[in-house]
């Protein structure tokens, strides 16, 4: 604007300059909508270059427009993230010299077109506010994608966490689930002696449920299982988890002898009221479960040596009686009563 209404055929040099790199800008436009971003990216780095250092040779330095360079190395870093190190260095130091030669070459007497005062002062306020206006766009930009890519990042990982600790078919915990909880609980009841209560939990007949109505029905029925069994607990602190095929198993934190029995009987009538039809089976006309309990008052310093293993398998044992009983009903063991404070 200044060039038109100050003296057009004096600056006519430095005003075409500026209309042939404009039209190179919209060449780059054309290039990134046509997803020729590389192409484009490049042609912006020369074409922008080499407009700070023409538009300088024609009104000289003191009108700042090499500062520009500097926003010229932010863009860099924008566009050109995966950059090696090296060549990260020898760009910024190639815009440096730049900005150095500009600098001493285009003083006010060796120009083209020199600007007089206080044009060329105002001229350079404008390029700082520019420089620095596109320096913090492009920087704040940069910094957006950077919070983007980390939030992409971390919802992946609770995604591949989730994965990783859920059975797919049940979506319940699976079995490395189980087997940390019961770690971390033993070990906190360790430290602050209180109840536990572990419960194994399996569907009768299920081999001859799945031949009678097919594998894919064998599926649903264990979800539908699942869901009743899930429906049963009401504490956060509980946890269920898929074992096994058809298997599944509770740890129940803060949960006494008393508490488990009731809570495993709870679990045999859920599955019951399910009402699943089961024609092979001899224990009743629908699907039931087997269910093996056991638990402990107190964790003393005795039991605490022997360890959690010992309170799955006595469940585990329990289920089995459960079924040798003639299935579809809930068995309770206590963990062995020379170790529990009631033994001792
Ligand atoms: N549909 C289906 N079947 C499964 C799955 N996991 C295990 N099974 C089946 O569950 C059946 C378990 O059979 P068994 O261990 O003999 O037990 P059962 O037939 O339930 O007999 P009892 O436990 O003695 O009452 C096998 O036929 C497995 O193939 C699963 O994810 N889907």
């Amino acid at each position: 604007m200044f060039y038109f209404f100050y003296d057009f055929a004096l600056y006519l040099g430095v005003f075409v300059a500026n209309l042939v790199f404009i039209a190179v800008y919209v060449v780059v436009l054309l290039l990134n909508h046509r997803g020729r971003y590389s192409v484009a990216r490049n042609v912006l780095l020369g074409n922008a270059c080499s407009q700070v250092f023409v538009v300088s040779y024609f009104i000289s330095a003191g009108a700042g427009v090499h500062l520009f360079y500097f926003t010229l190395a932010s863009i860099l870093v924008f566009l050109f993230q995966s950059l090696h190190v090296l060549k990260y260095i020898a760009i910024m130091a190639m815009f440096g010299t730049l900005y150095i030669i500009v600098h001493f070459l285009f003083s006010q007497s060796f120009v083209a077109e020199p600007v007089p005062s206080p044009w060329v002062d105002i001229m350079y306020a404008g390029s700082v506010s520019g420089a620095l206006t596109l320096l913090g766009v492009f920087l704040y930009l940069f910094r957006k994608q950077i919070d983007q890519a980390e939030d992409e990042l971390t919802l992946n990982n609770q995604y591949l966490e989730t994965l990783s600790n859920t059975d797919p078919l049940t979506g319940l915990a699976n079995r490395r689930v189980l087997d940390d909880t019961l770690a971390q609980e033993w070990a906190r009841l360790v430290r602050q002696p209180g109840a536990m209560s572990v419960i194994m939990c399996d569907v009768d007949h299920f081999k001859l449920f799945n031949d009678r109505y097919g594998h894919d029905s064998g599926d649903h029925c264990l979800q539908q299982i699942a869901t009743a069994l899930k429906g049963v607990l009401s504490r956060p602190s509980d946890l269920l988890a898929r074992y096994g095929g058809e298997e599944f198993a509770l740890v129940l934190p803060g949960t006494d002898e008393a508490g488990g029995r009731y809570l495993g009987e709870k679990l045999r009538e859920a599955v019951e009221r399910l009402n699943i039809p089961h024609a092979k089976s001899n224990t009743a006309a629908c699907v039931t479960v087997s269910v093996g309990v056991s638990g402990l008052d107190h964790v003393s310093p005795d039991v605490s040596q022997h360890g959690v293993d010992r309170l799955l398998k006595c469940a585990d044992q329990a289920l089995y009686q459960a079924k040798a009983n003639g299935r579809n009903q809930v068995v309770f063991l206590p963990y062995p009563s020379a170790y529990t404070r009631a033994g001792q």
